[in-house]
């Protein structure tokens, strides 16, 4: 049962940011106080919303068994996936339903404890900055909020863990993350020996997935979903993420000639997506694609998305291996922590953080003759 919130009345809208974001009552303790119209901070721009969008609601993502592991078709599914559309779901996974619906329900546990529980974790008072609760995506940098609450939960032992997540999920959240270790690592095994890479060493290892974070999100539901935005159009900056979604729906996919696709819940699916830093290390072959989630006037949505990452300081750049053919690199070496950073510190904004990496075309006017010509007068 969801807590009854003492009446709580907004004088202007620094009090809604303060409640939500200061106070810990996220949007979660906005939409429970039955709100019957958005506050204005939640308001996106016309060209964030999803109406006048084009969904293509014929096309889907592939979904691909991955109980016959072995067949060399399946490997070529997944690789033509991550190639293709950067999205793709697996069933058949080996993760046993049990534990999916486990950490669906200690997640919903954790959004069911009183604000002052939850505001333990915000970034201000929470034990690590390993655990954080947070609304919104980056508040500060936005000029639209977010509709969604989430738990953020980075891994760097069971022991730190035990002693630090939040005791209702983190048993859950632990178990989710080992049971998914070994889908994870078959997945990455076919996707780098078509890039060439044979062996996957103890450097490759750290870099393909040294580090790891588990969010739960938490999406209320929205008086006026059609004005705002669940989460803005991002790409992750992951190698891979695998996300477990309950059967809500409202995540969408860019497709191409700007259209959006729906990824719908499938029972006992996850779905999987190419990450940022395995675009870069890929060289571009493996594709990061933009998407969102919409808000929900009906129904409260939970997401579970595990990112598989390089540790923080690790170097990225393209594999040798990829470039052992002349291939030109499209990416520059970062420091993924920057890279990171650079993401958490701006309002999403599509794939714009990928530009950090790009390596930019230096076209050197004094190299053509016109503008030598031009330098003159
Ligand atoms: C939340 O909504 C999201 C999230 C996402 C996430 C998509 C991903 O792909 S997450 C995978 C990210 N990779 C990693 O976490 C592994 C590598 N980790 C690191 O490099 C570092 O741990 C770090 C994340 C860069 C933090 O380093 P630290 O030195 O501790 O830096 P800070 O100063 O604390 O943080 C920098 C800046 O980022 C904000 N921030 C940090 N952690 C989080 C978090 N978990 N969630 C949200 N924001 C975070 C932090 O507030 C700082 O900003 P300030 O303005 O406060 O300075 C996709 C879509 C979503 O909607
Ligand atoms: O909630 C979802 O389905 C996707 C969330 C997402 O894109 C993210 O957390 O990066
Ligand atoms: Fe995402």
């Amino acid at each position: 049962m969801a807590q009854a919130l003492a009446p709580v009345s907004f004088n202007d809208s620094s009090d809604i940011t303060d409640f939500v974001l200061n106070k810990g009552n996220g949007v979660k303790g906005l939409s429970e106080m039955g709100l019957e119209s958005l506050p204005k901070q939640y308001i996106q721009p016309l060209e964030e919303r999803m109406c006048g969008t084009k969904i293509m609601s014929h096309e889907s993502i592939p979904i691909i068994d991955m109980s016959k592991w072995d067949d060399p078709k399946v490997a070529e599914a997944i690789c033509e996936a991550a190639e293709k559309w950067g999205f793709f779901q697996i069933i058949n996974h080996g993760v046993p339903i049990e534990v999916l619906e486990n950490v669906k329900e200690a997640s919903h546990q954790f959004f069911r404890l009183p604000a002052e529980e939850n505001r333990k974790y915000l970034k201000e008072f929470s034990p690590s900055n390993n655990v954080r609760f947070g609304s919104s995506f980056s508040p500060k940098a936005e000029k639209a909020l977010e509709w969604k609450d989430y738990l953020s939960l980075f891994y760097v032992s069971e022991d730190e863990a035990s002693a630090l997540w939040p005791a209702v999920c983190k048993d859950q959240v632990l178990e989710y993350m080992k049971r998914s270790e070994i889908v994870i690592r078959k997945l990455l095994d076919v996707l780098l020996k078509n890039l060439n890479v044979t062996e996957i060493d103890e450097t490759k290892e750290s870099l393909l997935m040294g580090s790891k974070r588990t969010n739960i999100n938490y999406y209320p539901i929205c008086p006026n979903p059609e004005l705002t935005v669940g989460v803005g159009r991002h790409s992750d900056v992951s190698t891979l993420t695998f996300l477990l979604q309950d059967d809500i729906g409202g995540l969408y996919v860019r497709g191409n000639n700007d259209s959006w696709i729906h990824v719908p819940p499938v029972s006992g699916s996850i779905v999987i997506n190419v990450g940022d830093a395995l675009q870069i290390m890929s060289n571009g072959r493996y594709k990061s694609i933009e998407h969102r989630v919409i808000a929900n006037g009906s129904n409260n949505r939970i997401s579970v998305p595990i990112f598989i990452n390089p540790r923080p300081s690790d170097k990225i750049s393209p594999f040798p291996e990829v470039l052992a053919s002349g291939e030109k690199a499209v990416y520059k070496e970062v420091l993924y922590s920057d890279y990171v950073k650079h993401f958490f510190r701006k309002a999403h904004d599509g794939k714009k953080t990928i530009d950090l990496a790009k390596i930019q075309l230096m076209l050197s006017l004094s190299f053509f003759p016109f503008f030598q010509v031009c330098n003159l007068f």
